[in-house]
């Protein structure tokens, strides 16, 4: 053996133990190390009058399984692109590479990136070793094609999964481009917008977090504390992220900071779709941190632990992340849409019926509450609201003052009949009416649901003030379908024995359709049938 070969068989031992120790960081190095001393062998091979072309196949071999295993350590890392690139260049050394080409394939199928993910996995199967891993082989290709038919068609069902109380492992998730698209917003900067008429429930997007951190708050001082190192642990995640890929670097590149957002380009939907491959390594770009950090201030997003408070669990748990199609969706106080968080995805669907060309919208704070609030909410955010419930409510001067005592008297205590009864009476005297009243109504719903939440106060009320299916209605107008409407609902049904084939059946069905704004078309008939069905029973709901 050439002191040459002996060295590269000592450089490859060392780095195959690393790799088996799972000492990634390490066992890169030494496959680069290992992968230059076989190239310089090839190329010396190569200047020989009478090359060997049994050495030489044995270079090229070991020179295929060192990118195929500097492949593996790179995605482990999630360095992708660069675990791509090594993959691409073992595979033009052994294009039916068994190895190489099941890495490329879970790399693929982890950016999403199914149809190509579902290629790799078939051709991984002509190798002879695919035959030794056909049942392996074969779970990657169903769910490829089970992913891959979610991307394209946006069938997903969650119903099992939420039946089941939301325990255990989620579903998988593809990502999913739905009927929407990106223009400029008459709100601010660019919007979401639906491309056709929506029915409430209607899915419109799923995407994978770029970066997202969670953890469980304690009290008071320590849940600020916790907060702030959870802040800090999302950001490193964000700047690896995008230092890893170009991909992820041009994407954050195009979200808003929140300044100028008339100037900002309208990115074409293309760049949206996982299927579309990245350009490369962002390898000697330079991160803008100042950048990124404005953006994470204007697009991160707080998981929302729908499940968790819909079966009354009150958890102390919070979660941070980035995603990005959904950070072109503006708020609005008067919102069209949800977001479901399920694993690192979130899934927004329409809350109710949309028209083609109307923007997408969903709300980044709680909106059932008065104007003041929600402005200093809103300005909290870095943004004076311009939706149109603001803007009505901001202009009706006539009502201010006395809207004013109103919420003052709430603040004190008063009876919140008398405070929803004088409110309604107010309305009459303003002549506010239609969409005007569903406004006031939402903004004042708390007082609302007290009121029809107490058997003494609908005792005392009932007859002075509108029913509460009148009042449900208009603020589900307004906001769409929402938990804390759904709570009284599902409360009244209790009240009356009501379930599906009890005595309300219409408010058992008026339950079902602000269950389908809340949940989307994601859960089945059936399985929201059950759901409420287990809400009224559950005394703790
Ligand atoms: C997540 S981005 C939404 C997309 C953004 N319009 C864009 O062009 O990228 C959030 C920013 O959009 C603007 N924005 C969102 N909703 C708004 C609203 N209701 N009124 C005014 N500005 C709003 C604010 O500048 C906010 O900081």
């Amino acid at each position: 053996m050439s002191a040459a070969d002996e060295q590269m068989q000592q450089v490859r031992s060392k780095a195959t133990e690393l790799l088996l120790r799972e000492e990634w960081g390490d066992s890169i190095q030494l496959y680069s190390q290992l992968i230059d001393l076989c190239e310089a062998q090839i190329s010396n091979t190569h200047q020989h009058p009478n090359p060997d072309p049994l050495h030489l196949s044995k270079l090229n071999k070991s020179l295929c399984v060192a990118f195929s295993n500097r492949a593996e350590a790179r995605s482990k890392l999630q360095d992708f692109t660069r675990a791509l690139q090594d993959c691409d260049r073992a595979l033009r050394i052994e294009p039916t590479h068994f190895k190489t080409l099941f890495c490329k394939g879970k790399i693929l199928l982890s950016l999403n990136r199914y149809f190509n993910a579902l290629d790799c996995f078939k051709a991984a199967l002509f190798d002879p070793q695919g035959n030794g891993n056909l049942d392996i082989v074969n779970g990657y290709l169903e769910k490829c094609k089970k992913l891959e038919f979610q991307s394209r068609t946006g069938s997903f069902d969650l119903s099992d999964w939420v039946l089941n109380g939301f325990k255990g492992k989620h579903p998988e998730l593809a990502e999913y481009v739905g009927p929407v698209v990106v223009k400029r917003s008459e709100i601010s900067g660019r919007g979401l917008f639906a491309t056709k008429n929506l029915d409430a429930g209607t899915l419109l997007l799923v995407t994978k977090a770029i970066a997202i951190e969670r953890g469980i708050l304690g009290g008071q001082d320590s849940a600020e504390n916790a907060q702030l190192v959870m802040w800090k642990n999302f950001i490193d995640k964000v700047k690896e992220a995008v230092t890893k890929c170009q991909r992820t670097q041009l994407l954050i590149n195009m979200l808003s900071t929140g300044e100028d957002e008339m100037e900002l380009e309208v990115p074409d939907m293309s760049i949206f779709r996982p299927e579309i491959e990245g350009n490369g390594s962002s390898n000697g770009h330079k991160l803008d941190m100042d950048k990124i950090l404005s953006i994470l201030d204007v697009n991160s997003l707080v998981e929302e632990a729908v499940s968790a408070k819909v079966l009354g669990k009150n958890s102390d748990f919070y979660g941070v992340g980035l995603w990005m199609l959904a950070s072109f969706i503006n708020h609005s106080c008067n919102p069209n849409a949800r977001r479901l968080h399920v694993g690192d995805y979130v899934m927004v669907h329409a809350s109710r019926d949309v028209k083609a060309g109307e923007e997408i919208t969903f709300m980044y704070f709680d909106t059932l509450s008065p104007f003041e609030k929600r402005a200093e909410m809103s300005m909290s955010w870095g943004f004076n609201c311009k939706c149109s419930r603001c803007k009505f409510e901001g202009a009706a001067v006539c009502s201010k003052q006395e809207l004013r005592e109103i919420e003052i008297g709430l603040e004190k205590g008063v009876d919140v009949g008398g405070a929803v009864y004088r409110l309604e009476e107010g309305m009459k005297r303003w002549a506010v009416r239609g969409k005007g009243k569903g406004y006031l109504r939402t903004s004042y719903w708390p007082a609302y649901a007290e009121v029809y939440g107490s058997d003494r106060s609908i005792k005392r009320w009932s007859r002075r003030i509108p029913a509460m299916e009148v009042v449900v209605d208009s603020v589900v107008e307004v906001v769409g379908s929402e938990e804390g409407v759904l709570k009284v609902v599902v409360e009244g049904l209790k009240k009356r024995g009501g379930g599906s084939g009890g005595g309300g059946v219409v408010e058992f069905e008026r339950a079902m359709k602000l269950g389908r704004g809340i949940y989307g078309k994601v859960i089945k008939k059936q399985a929201m049938k059950t759901l409420l069905e287990i809400g009224i029973q559950d005394q703790s709901y």
